[in-house]
Formats: C-alpha cells, sequence, structure tokens
C-alpha cells in the first residue's frame, strides 16, 4: 500500500496521455501532427517551460465534449489513486479552452462529472483550482473569472500558470481581489523559472496562501526565513523540474536542503503524462535519488495535507493525517 498523500499542483490538461490523446482524436475527428503515440512520446524532449507548453496547448485540440473532459479527470483520479493519491487538489485552465470555441460550462460540467463520484469510484476527494494563463492579458482573466460566476460552486480557488518570465503577479493584482471578493482560496505559480522577486509578489499582491513551484526561493535567504516563518506551502514538482531544465538533474534537486531549511515542502506530478510519472512516482524517485529516509517521506505527506484546502472538511483531513501516521514503510 502506497504512502496517503495529498496532490496539490496537477494540471488536469498535464494528464493527457497519448493513447487517450489518439483515442480522443478519432472520437472526434480531429487529426494529430504525430504518427502514432510513440512518434508523440519522442516529442517529449522539452528545453524548458515554453518547449512544454506549445506541446501542451496543441495537444488539447483533442478536448471537445464534456464526456472527453469526463474520461480526462476519471483516468487520471484512478491513476492516482493507485499510487497513494487520497485527496486532490485539481488545476485547469479554462482560456485554453474557451479560445478554441470550448464553452467553459463543457469544461467544468465535463470535469465534474469525475469528481463527484470520484470517492464513491476511486477513495479521492478533489478540489478544482481554475488557472488563469499569465501570458494572456490581465482583462481576460478578468472576463474569465466573470464568465465562472455559475460554476462557483464547484470552484475552490484560482491560481496562474503559463508562461512565467515576462509576466509578474502583479499584473493579476485586480483579478486576485476580486477572486478574493467571490471567497476563493489562491495560490500561483512562482519561481518555476521567474525569479524569486515574483514569489514576493505573489504572497505581497496576490496574497496567495500557497506557492506553486517556489524553486528559486533559494536564491534570496530572506525570502527563504519569511517562507518558514509564515508557513507558506511549497507545491515542488521534482520530476517536472528535470524534465523542463529547472534542475539538471534529480539528483541535483534541492528537495533535502529546502526541507532541512524548514520550508514546507510537497512533492506533486505538475503535468504527469508529459514529465514521466504520477504523485507517487515522483516520491519514488526523490526517496531513490535523493535518499530522503522514511521520516522525511512521512513529513512530506502529512504537509500536503496541512497544506491542502481541507479547512471546510477538518474531521476528514484530521483521518487522513492519522492515516499517514500510521502508515508502515
Ligand atoms: N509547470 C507549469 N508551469 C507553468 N504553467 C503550466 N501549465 C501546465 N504546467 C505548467
Ligand atoms: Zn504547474
Amino acid at each position: 500500500m502506497p504512502l496517503p498523500i495529498a496532490e496539490l499542483h496537477l494540471h488536469i490538461e498535464g494528464t493527457l496521455e497519448p493513447e487517450l490523446a489518439f483515442a480522443l482524436a478519432a472520437r472526434n475527428g480531429v487529426t494529430l501532427p504525430h504518427a502514432d503515440t510513440d512518434a508523440l512520446r519522442r516529442a517529449y524532449d522539452f528545453q524548458d517551460l515554453q518547449s512544454f507548453l506549445d506541446l501542451y496547448y496543441a495537444l488539447m485540440d483533442v478536448l471537445r465534449t464534456e464526456q472527453d473532459f469526463a474520461d480526462l479527470a476519471d483516468a487520471y483520479l484512478a491513476r492516482a489513486a493507485a499510487q497513494g493519491v487520497r485527496h486532490a487538489e485539481i488545476f485547469f485552465d479554462p482560456q485554453a479552452h474557451t479560445q478554441r470555441g470550448v464553452e467553459l460550462g463543457t469544461v467544468v460540467e465535463g470535469l465534474w462529472q469525475a469528481l463527484g463520484r470520484s470517492e464513491e469510484r476511486h477513495g479521492v476527494s478533489t478540489r478544482l483550482i481554475m488557472c488563469f494563463l499569465r501570458d494572456e492579458s490581465a482583462d481576460s482573466a478578468l472576463a474569465t473569472l466573470k464568465d465562472a460566476e455559475p460554476y462557483l460552486d464547484r470552484i475552490t480557488g484560482v491560481g496562474l500558470d503559463s508562461a512565467e518570465v515576462g509576466h509578474p503577479p502583479a499584473e493579476f493584482r485586480e483579478v486576485y481581489e476580486a477572486a478574493a471578493a467571490l471567497g476563493l482560496r489562491r495560490v500561483a505559480h512562482a519561481g518555476e523559472e521567474g525569479p524569486p522577486a515574483y514569489i514576493t509578489e505573489a504572497l505581497d499582491v496576490l496574497g496567495v496562501e500557497r506557492v506553486d513551484h517556489g524553486l528559486r526561493c533559494l536564491e534570496d535567504p530572506a525570502l527563504v526565513e519569511r517562507l518558514v516563518r509564515e508557513r507558506i506551502p511549497l507545491t515542488l514538482c521534482p520530476l517536472s523540474n528535470v524534465r523542463l531544465r529547472a534542475v539538471d538533474t534529480l539528483a541535483d534537486h534541492p528537495l533535502p536542503a529546502m526541507l532541512d531549511a524548514g520550508l514546507l515542502c510537497t512533492v506533486n506530478s505538475d503535468d504527469p503524462a508529459y514529465f514521466g510519472g504520477y504523485a507517487g512516482d515522483n516520491l519514488d524517485a526523490v526517496r531513490r535519488t535523493l535518499g530522503l529516509d522514511e521520516e522525511r517521506l512521512r513529513e512530506l505527506a502529512r504537509n500536503s495535507f496541512l497544506a491542502s484546502f481541507l479547512d471546510d472538511d477538518e474531521e476528514r483531513r484530521a483521518r487522513y493525517l492519522a492515516e499517514v501516521e500510521a502508515y508502515r514503510f
């Protein structure tokens, strides 16, 4: 039995496995530019975040109907459950779909078909986090938040993703203020490729409660001290960092140093179909390559539930935390 964890950094569109991409392409009459799943997998040789995003957005063309989004999310939940995920806070990118003519309602209703039965089917509780694309305008983000109003009972929070460098968090101050006024939780990608100043801005200007990635905080000791003091969770994604070349090799990943520094780290999969593994695969990889011992792994699992948005269900959080403490490796 795998270690129970919460996955807090997972883009549902990044769970589109090549086999499902081809099946949906056939179902929807879409022609992919790749000959077959092997050819598509060979394209997963990324230089940086942008080279990944180019393929990630292109492949979304196969996602057209509610059923497609339901199938995508259901496949993720099944895989995640098998790897120990007990609770998943799932990102989606509405603008990547509405821009190509797929309505927001199709996306949310489709995802909800899978999320609504996830506990019964997979034993995984879920939350949905709507991300704004930071390489689109702040006005587009505001329009997206407005469009989402009919679905807010299904959306727990907002996030900020896509190409980071040159798109500082402060550009999205207004939409984050509006989201907060609607009672939404706030997170943002920062310090994946962008500088530590973006992490500070995400905290001070956007009011985020968690930082997605946050890897580059290590370049600013005062920021590290603040993140430790304020117990700001970081949702790290080790295999993603290797594939997108934020670190040279997994052996160079600073996770052990970050834990030693007292940072509230969690381990997540980001876009598992593209980066070579789901949440449990990420934990296995850091255990083997970075030599994390059992107590460090238990700490990562505990952190994941502490950092989750289960504040509306403390009884459940306590149950998950008890499972972590009782776990025998
Ligand atoms: N790792 C990542 N960083 C920024 N935007 C993303 N969208 C999907 N995965 C992402
Ligand atoms: Zn991400």
